[in-house]
């Protein structure tokens, strides 16, 4: 049963398309990935999807419920993590967290409580405005968790944290996602992404460029680069290699075919040039031969 269904949405601030005619369909139980450039509209989709802000078009469901009919409902079985964190800076950090069990009709579990302070060494007795950035961040990684949720919603969870936590959210996300939880996540950390989710949407522009699964993206896909005064790109597109980006004594290009005829090809070619490297494709790679290659129209 897919968890977030997003249909069609669109959102314009005037007539500017922050997302445009976005479709997008989460499962329960995925580690779900949401990533793209600068101002590519992944906050804007969590803020629709939250119901912070209204969509211009199109429709969501959130747990199976329509939004933004379910609103209430539908938060309380939802743990959420901003992008820009803020709460009443007067407040201690242990009032906020006892506010959000409030809201969430629960009540405070010690022992877990203990752990998520421990895990991100969290002070409950400070001031939440007296904490730096990747404080305030833990804070509200606590307060998103503490109560439960059925789906995770965390816009750059590891902005302003320290290598160590980005490592200890990523394990206890996982750890989460183990249990049944649904974790629908926006990163540029894309190493993070590949090594933790089983999906990835792409966006640019405030459009979806494409939906991969990750256990399937990579398998194959040879990047190779060129480097040499004359680049014999026709001999390569004759074995089927791609040319994803051609400077004037570079190229760099992917091949997924059968890897005897690639290595036949690169050992003829080789003498007449500077240099040769084949690697895997990963993420990154794909992320930004997307991105090279493809240049949304924004109306
Ligand atoms: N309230 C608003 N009014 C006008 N434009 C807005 C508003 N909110 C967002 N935008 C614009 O919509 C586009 C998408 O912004 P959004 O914050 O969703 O991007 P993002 O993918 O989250 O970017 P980043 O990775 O930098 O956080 C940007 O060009 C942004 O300037």
């Amino acid at each position: 049963m897919p968890v977030i269904e997003l249909n069609h949405i669109s959102k314009y601030f005037g007539k500017f398309a922050a997302v445009k005619d976005l479709s997008l369909k989460v499962d329960e139980g995925e580690f779900f990935g949401f990533i793209g450039p600068n101002g590519a509209g992944k906050s804007t989709t969590m803020n629709m999807i939250l119901n912070f802000i209204k969509c211009s078009g199109g429709s969501i469901q959130l747990l199976g419920q329509e939004m933004p009919a379910a609103d209430v409902a539908v938060k309380k079985r939802i743990g959420y993590v901003p992008s820009d964190v803020r709460f009443y800076p007067q407040l201690r950090v242990h009032d906020l967290i006892r506010y959000t069990l409030d809201f969430h009709h629960q009540k405070e579990d010690k022992k877990e409580l203990d752990r998520y302070c421990e895990l991100f060494e969290v002070d409950l007795k400070k001031k939440f405005g007296d904490l730096s950035l990747g404080n305030k961040k833990k804070v509200a990684v606590v307060c998103a968790m503490i109560h439960r949720p059925e789906l995770l919603i965390l816009d750059e969870p590891t902005n302003g944290l320290d290598p160590l936590m980005h490592a200890r959210l990523f394990r206890l996300m996982k750890e989460k996602q183990e249990q049944g939880v649904t974790v629908f996540l926006s990163s540029h950390n894309l190493k993070e992404v590949e090594d933790y989710c089983s999906k990835v949407a792409f966006i640019k522009a405030g459009r979806l460029m494409g939906v991969e699964d990750l256990t399937v993206i990579n398998k194959n896909v040879k990047i190779i680069t060129l480097k040499g005064e004359h680049l014999p790109l026709e001999q390569m597109k004759a074995i089927g290699a791609e040319i994803i980006k051609q400077g004037q004594h570079e190229a760099r290009l992917t091949y997924e075919k059968e890897l005897p005829v690639l290595f036949k090809t690169l050992s003829e070619i080789a003498p007449g040039l500077d240099d040769v490297t084949v690697d895997n494709r990963d993420l990154e790679e794909q992320f930004m031969s997307m991105y090279e290659n493809q240049e949304a129209e924004r109306i």
